[in-house]
């Protein structure tokens, strides 16, 4: 039986092939990623403290020691709802009561979820570590930042945007078109890095023309995650794709690139 008739199965056949049942879980998936697409512009204004209402250096602020327990705490259920639901052995278990089509949209959803609760409950710790004082340098501090968030956005499309946020599983289910098994894939700036994704995300964290002490907990633990989740993520494609994936990590650079790919 294949992971798919086995999905099939677990729902009820009638049910997972029925046309209303694909449509639902289309719907599902299109509002997924709309939660998705507001919370990743939410995070970019949270981060670099512009355009809403509570940022990563505002709202009630609370003893030091209290904001620092409750910020770690926040990132933490992040981290873990993010590289537990991303495991295949979590997927084999829990698709035994989630559909597989909507699988990958209830991860982005959950994680987009954890997000809004991390910046809705944030607490400020607004002491300045540094502040660029020259105006054209903190412009060009800003740009940097901005040029992170790019590089993410832009990545997620040249690795497969649609799949990694659940809009392509939905889209196959509701036409009948068997999903693509997933394929190793090095274009463009995955010629130079392994992960410019997280290279993005690491940039426009750091590049912080003001940086506070809430600030800097928030990059140096979501620095800290993004090499464990690297690590996880990578052993998972070692498993995946063998060989080619490990003559890929042999010849491409992690994050930096200073070897030139072949
Ligand atoms: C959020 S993306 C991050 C991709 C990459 N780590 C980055 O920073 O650009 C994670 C997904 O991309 C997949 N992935 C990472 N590198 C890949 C590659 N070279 N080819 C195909 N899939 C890849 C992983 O299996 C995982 O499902």
């Amino acid at each position: 039986m294949t992971q798919l008739d086995h999905q099939v199965h677990s729902i009820g056949p009638e049910v997972a092939g029925s046309r209303i049942f694909r449509f639902i879980a289309f719907l599902y998936g299109i509002a997924a990623y709309l939660v998705f697409f507001v919370t990743v512009l939410y995070a970019i204004g949270f981060v670099m403290g512009v355009m809403v209402p509570k940022t990563i250096d505002t709202g009630a602020e609370a003893p030091v020691f209290r904001a620092v327990i409750i910020n770690l705490l926040l990132m933490s259920l992040f981290a873990v709802q993010h590289s537990v639901m991303a495991r295949q052995q979590f997927k084999a278990w829990w698709t035994q009561f989630v559909p597989k089509p909507v699988e990958r949209s209830t991860y982005v959803l959950f994680a987009s979820l954890s997000l809004l609760l991390l910046f809705w409950q944030w607490r400020p710790l607004p002491t300045v570590i540094w502040e660029v004082e020259n105006p054209d340098l903190a412009v060009t501090v800003v740009t940097l930042s901005f040029a992170g968030w790019v590089l993410v956005f832009t990545s997620t499309f040249i690795i497969n945007h649609f799949e990694l946020f659940g809009l392509s599983q939905v889209t196959d289910h509701l036409v009948g078109r068997e999903a693509a098994p997933p394929r190793f894939k090095t274009p463009l700036l995955y010629k130079f890095v392994r992960h410019p994704i997280y290279l993005g995300f690491i940039i426009a964290f750091w590049a912080a023309p003001v940086m506070t002490v809430g600030h800097l907990l928030f990059a140096a633990v979501t620095t800290i995650y993004i090499f464990v989740g690297i690590a996880l993520e990578e052993h998972d494609l070692v498993e995946l794709f063998g060989d080619e994936y490990r003559q890929y990590k042999q010849r491409v650079s992690m994050l930096i690139p200073w070897r030139r790919s072949v």
